[in-house]
């Protein structure tokens, strides 16, 4: 596999009379050919800043970026044919219709008429093309911007926050349509919220926190790393759960406490848990890793784990406790 697109240490400092922010600290991504990649990270973490910085739209402050092998944003015109993106909703003229959007853009670009109807047809827009774009709802203007992406047939596809304003049906089809797309050999890189549409659709992640890469690799490599991180532990009697934690924080391990059973994590062996617990005449009758999910994954590396009664601002995370040993499986 040859990577369609590779940054390394990106760096972006916005400047106002506010004072100075750094978006992007030293960020590095690598996207292989023919995947859906996934791009995640809170807000205001760098994901538009970093797809902005790509296609030429701001000039970043150091590090290094190249699409199709070719360094940007020095070789941009040579590669700008082969890149559909959408980043931020495109602006539309609101009394045109669809079909003329496209019609027109298609010209501008040079591209052949028939590829309208196509690309129509792939964002499920046939039957509503000739309606002006005002009468548009939110979901059908985010497919007339994928519309407007495909239209020059392009090698590589970058789609920031597609799933917006969707119908959980639309959803389905964009899933669909970006496999396709993948499938036959498109790549395609999409931010998105939306995170078990993303551990559905993509073939790699990249997670993005405070202008940094936290995580990167195939879907399954990322939450292998993270697998069995916590352990359910439940005991014979729940009335011991309250006593069974401070044995287990006793040792080092951190605890959550839930109503019929413990989130344990921060042990180097399961056995530890055990004979901790045994030691203190309390008996354990489930003892099982608890299986991860993109979400979860993403709130600890991101620090963005929800806290009951704290509202957590932009710009701040909470720092996940580190596990000694790196977590159970690694
Ligand atoms: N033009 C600008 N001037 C000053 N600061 C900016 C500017 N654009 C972005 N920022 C700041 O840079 C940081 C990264 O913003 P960016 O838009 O890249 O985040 P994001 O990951 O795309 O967020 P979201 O998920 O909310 O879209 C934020 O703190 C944001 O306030």
């Amino acid at each position: 596999m040859s990577a369609v697109l590779e940054i390394q240490g990106l760096e972006k400092t916005y400047r106002s009379r506010k004072g100075v922010r750094k978006a992007l600290d030293g960020f590095d991504m690598v996207v292989e050919a023919g995947q859906v990649h996934g791009f995640l990270g809170p807000n205001g973490s760098g994901k538009t800043t970093t797809l902005r910085t790509l296609l030429g739209l701001i000039k970043p402050n150091g590090g290094r970026m190249s699409i199709l092998g070719r360094e940007v944003p020095q070789a941009l015109p040579e590669v700008i044919g082969a890149i559909g993106a959408i980043v931020e909703s495109p602006q539309f003229f609101a009394n045109f219709t669809a079909q003329e959007t496209l019609s027109l853009l298609a010209e501008a670009g040079g591209v052949d008429q028939a590829r309208v109807t196509e690309v129509f047809e792939l964002v499920g827009l046939r039957d509503r093309a000739k309606d002006r774009v005002k009468t548009y709802s939110l979901g059908m203007k985010q497919r007339l911007a994928v519309a407007s992406a495909l239209l020059k047939n392009p090698t590589l596809l970058i789609l920031d926050e597609p799933a917006n304003g969707l119908d959980p049906g639309g959803i389905r089809e964009m899933r669909t349509l970006m496999r396709n797309l993948a499938d036959v050999g498109m790549t395609v890189v999409v931010s998105s919220h939306i995170l078990g549409e993303i551990q559905l659709i993509c073939d790699s992640v990249t997670i993005i926190s405070a202008g940094r890469r936290v995580a990167a690799g195939t879907v399954a490599d990322v939450l292998a790393q993270h697998q069995a991180a916590s352990v359910r532990v439940r005991v014979e009697s729940p009335g011991d759960l309250a006593a069974a934690a401070d044995t287990l924080r006793e040792i080092g391990a951190q605890v959550v406490v839930e109503p019929d059973h413990l989130l344990v994590s921060g042990v180097a062996q399961p056995g530890a848990i055990t004979r901790a617990l045994a030691a203190g005449d309390v008996f354990v009758s489930e003892l099982a890793p608890v299986a991860v999910d993109l979400e979860s994954v993403f709130l600890e590396l991101t620090g963005t784990t929800p806290v009951e009664g704290v509202y957590r601002q932009i710009d701040e995370s909470v720092t996940a406790p580190a596990t000694p040993n790196g977590g159970w499986g690694q």
